[in-house]
């Protein structure tokens, strides 16, 4: 087993460097990296996914690569523009309403977005929950117009019944990725009338085949999505996005360039647009290279073991 420690390119959901762990199994490496502030309870899901990779592989998938978006943070329209045009993606997934940042500065983000997409290209935003209804209503109507036309919004208010409310009032559609993956039982969220689409990601929901019952039952065509994993635990997301019966829209997979590094030399990053979906996880050969500080093995061997026995 071992800590990883990979500095962010740029500070993305407040966080500057990721750090999680990595081991291999009889099917394969996994890898367990649920964020810093999240409770043992909250972490049962992803350490379930890693379980999965390590012990028993993924089911066979239905298709070899899959479209993916390329992720835009909270940047200058500049570096907005820079980031799309060279990420060979036809839809990008632009951050908004991060606190502090005033709606005019994603206005002008989402504006040179589309420019670097040109008219056939997809924009979507995720707002994290920023906004109340009103709020959410006429900064979509605003968004909309500035992106020459949004593909859908993720995650506008924090509540099924708020993402509800809003989805009445606009044109747009509506994404659901908190209500999903931070649900009690995620397998029992009713978003259907909530929201068009539902964003699942693999290690939040425990795993390929967990994410997979969640799929089928929350019952609208599914983005899937990365938690800002390594190649490692990217294999995984992959490997979900592979299985899935239906892919309609692009994954949110394109994560690994907004990382400084990654532990292995065949990194998953998108070619023209597209990443592979691998059988199982590359192997993490740069591990040495990203090694966390001394202390840290004692505290995450700590945390797994808390939350393993959470599991039973
Ligand atoms: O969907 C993407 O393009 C990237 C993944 C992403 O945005 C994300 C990554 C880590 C934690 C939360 C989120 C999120 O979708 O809110
Ligand atoms: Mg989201």
């Amino acid at each position: 087993m071992q800590v990883y420690s990979i500095p962010m390119r740029t500070r993305f959901r407040g966080i500057t460097v990721r750090h999680g762990v990595i081991w291999e199994g009889p099917a394969g490496w996994g890898e367990f990296c649920p964020f810093e502030d999240y409770s043992d309870v909250e972490s049962v899901p992803w350490l379930l996914c890693a379980l999965e990779a390590v012990e028993q592989g993924w089911p066979t998938p239905v298709r070899t690569s899959v479209p993916v978006n390329c992720t835009v943070p909270v940047v200058s329209p500049e570096r907005a523009f820079e980031l799309v045009a060279a990420s060979g993606c036809s839809t990008a997934k632009v951050k908004v309403a991060d606190p502090g940042t005033p709606l005019s500065a994603d206005l002008e983000r989402v504006a040179a977005v589309r420019d670097a997409l040109g008219p056939s290209g997809a924009v979507r935003v995720d707002a994290n929950t920023a906004w109340d209804v009103d709020a959410a209503v006429s900064a979509i109507r605003a968004l909309d117009r500035a992106a020459g036309g949004l593909e859908y919004v993720e995650q506008p208010c924090r509540t099924i019944g708020e993402l509800a409310a809003v989805r009445r009032r606009v044109d747009v559609r509506i994404a659901a990725d908190e209500s999903i993956r931070h649900a009690e039982d995620p397998m029992k969220v009713a978003v259907a009338g909530a929201a068009d689409v539902a964003v699942i990601k693999v290690a939040p929901l425990g795993g390929v085949r967990r994410a997979l019952e969640v799929a089928e039952a929350c019952g609208l065509p599914c983005v899937v999505s990365s938690a800002l994993e390594t190649s490692v635990g990217m294999a995984a997301g992959l490997a979900l996005a592979g299985a899935l019966p239906s892919l309609e829209f692009a994954c949110g997979l394109g994560t690994l360039s907004l990382l400084d590094g990654d532990v292995t030399s065949g990194s998953l990053r998108p070619v023209d647009g597209r990443l592979p979906v691998p059988t199982k996880a590359p192997v993490p050969d740069r591990l040495a290279e990203f090694a966390a500080d001394p202390g840290a093995e004692d505290r995450w061997l700590d945390r797994i073991g808390r939350v393993r026995r959470l599991i039973g």
